[in-house]
C-alpha cells in the first residue's frame, strides 16, 4: 500500500477579542484550521495531521482551497514519500505545493503553506509514532531537550483597562509560573506608556522581567525616542519598534539602544530572515529573532531559515519564535531554539500546552505524545477531531 494524503480539509474559526496593539485590533481575527487526512491507521484510526496559522494574519481558506490542496492531492503519492517509502518526506510535499510559483513577494501564501506544513509534520510524527521535538532531534543529530522557556504575552490595550487591571494581567501570569511577561506599548503617548511599563515593573519586582513590543508601529523618530526612554529600564527586550521589512530603522535604532531588541515575526521567508541578518544591525549576542514557522511557509522552511542563522554566526538559540503554538515547543525542544512565546489568556483554544502541562519557573515541559501533541489538549482537539470527522 503506497502512503497517500486522501484529504485535506479546512475551515476558517473566529479568534476575536477585544484587545488592540499598536497597530489592529482582533476582533475580525480568524485562523485557518487545517485537517490532512492520511491513509495510514494507527490504533484501527487513520493518520491525521493538523495545522492552524498564528494569529496577526487572518485565515487563509481561498488560498489553500484553490491552490495548495489541489497540489497535495493531484501529486503522485509515491512522489511524496521519503527513502524509506514508509512516510511522507515533508520537502518533498512542500516542494508539491509550491510547485508554479514564483520567488519573492511573498505576501500570505507562506500563511497558508505554513499551516498546511505544520499539519503535515504533524502526520509524519505520528507515522513515526513519535514526538515531533523527538522526531526533529533524532533527524539532526541532537539531544532532545523536552524542558522549554516560554514567557508570558498579553498587556494589550483594552477598553476601560487601567493600570490596576494591566498589574492584576500581570500578576496572574506570574502566579501561574512566568517569570518574563510582554505588554504593547506604541498604542498610547509614550508618557502614557512609560507609567504603565513602570506600573508593570514594580508588580513584576526585581527577579522577573518584561519585554515590550510596538508591533511596527514606529518611526525612526519616534522608535529613537522610545529607545531612549526604555532603555531607563531593565527590559528582556524591544520589540518590532519600527516597520518590519525596514532594515535600515532597526539597525539605527541598535545605536540608540544598548538592551536587547527582538524583531522577525513579521517576515515571512529565509530571504526576507537573510536580509533581516544582513542589513538589519541585529546583535547575535544580545538580540532575539522570532521567525514564526505557521506564518512564514513552515517548519520546512524555517529549517532554511535557521542554515541561512548559522552561516551568519546566529545559534538557534537566539530564536524564540512568535505565536505561542505547541509546533514552535516542538522546534524548541527538537532543534535547541531559546524558547517560545506563549498567550495564557488569547486566542484559546489553539494556543497553551498540552492539559496538565504546568509552567514552572519559566519553563514548560514536553510531554511524549506522537505529533505535535494536539490530541493532549482536549479543547483543541474537539475542535480538530469535528473537522476530520
Ligand atoms: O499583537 C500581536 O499581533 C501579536 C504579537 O505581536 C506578539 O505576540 O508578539
Ligand atoms: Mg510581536
Amino acid at each position: 500500500m503506497t502512503i497517500r494524503i486522501v484529504d485535506v480539509r479546512e475551515v476558517t474559526k473566529p479568534i476575536s477579542s477585544p484587545i488592540r496593539n499598536a497597530y489592529i485590533d482582533f476582533t475580525k481575527m480568524t485562523s485557518s484550521l487545517v485537517a490532512v487526512i492520511t491513509n495510514v491507521e494507527r490504533n484501527g484510526r487513520p493518520v491525521v495531521g493538523y495545522g492552524f496559522n498564528s494569529n496577526g494574519r487572518y485565515g487563509q481558506g481561498g488560498l489553500i482551497r484553490e491552490r495548495f490542496r489541489a497540489r497535495l492531492l493531484e501529486a503522485d503519492p509515491a512522489s511524496l514519500l521519503d527513502a524509506t517509502k514508509d512516510n511522507i518526506d515533508p520537502d518533498k510535499a512542500w516542494a508539491a505545493m509550491m510547485s508554479n510559483e514564483k520567488p519573492g513577494g511573498h505576501g500570505e501564501r507562506s500563511v497558508a503553506v505554513g499551516t498546511l506544513d505544520m499539519a503535515i509534520w504533524d502526520a509524519v510524527a505520528k507515522i513515526a509514532d513519535k514526538p515531533l521535538f523527538r522526531l526533529l532531534a533524532e533527524r539532526h543529530h541532537r539531544k532532545a531537550d523536552p524542558r522549554v522557556f516560554v514567557y508570558a504575552a498579553g498587556g494589550y490595550y483594552y477598553p476601560g483597562k487601567d493600570l490596576s487591571a494591566l498589574r492584576r494581567e500581570m500578576r496572574g501570569y506570574l502566579e501561574r509560573g512566568y517569570t518574563v511577561v510582554k505588554m504593547k506599548i506604541g498604542g498610547a503617548p509614550i508618557d502614557e506608556d512609560r507609567q504603565r511599563i513602570e506600573a508593570v515593573l514594580e508588580e513584576i519586582g526585581p527577579t522577573n522581567q518584561l519585554a515590550v513590543d510596538a508591533n511596527g508601529r514606529f518611526d525612526l523618530e519616534t522608535a529613537i525616542a522610545y529607545a531612549k526612554m526604555l532603555r531607563d529600564y531593565p527590559l528582556f527586550w524591544y520589540e518590532e519598534a519600527g516597520d518590519p521589512l525596514d532594515y535600515h530603522l532597526q539597525a539605527t535604532l541598535a545605536d540608540f539602544y544598548p538592551g536587547p531588541m527582538a524583531t522577525g515575526e513579521n517576515l515571512f521567508s529565509h530571504q526576507d530572515a537573510r536580509n533581516l541578518i544582513r542589513y538589519g544591525g541585529m546583535r547575535p549576542d544580545r538580540d532575539w529573532l522570532q521567525f514564526d514557522c505557521a506564518l512564514s511557509y513552515g517548519l520546512c522552511e524555517f529549517l532554511r531559515t535557521l542554515d541561512v542563522l548559522r552561516t551568519h554566526g546566529w545559534s538557534p538559540s537566539r530564536c524564540i519564535p512568535h505565536g505561542g503554538h505547541q509546533m514552535s515547543l516542538n522546534i524548541a525542544a527538537g532543534l535547541g531554539l531559546g524558547g517560545n512565546e506563549s498567550y495564557p489568556d488569547l486566542f484559546q483554544p489553539y494556543g497553551g500546552f498540552p492539559d496538565g502541562v504546568k509552567v514552572v519557573d519559566g519553563h514548560i515541559t514536553m510531554p511524549d505524545l506522537p505529533g505535535i501533541g494536539f490530541e493532549g489538549k482536549s479543547d483543541l482537539y474537539a475542535e480538530m477531531r469535528a473537522l476530520s470527522a
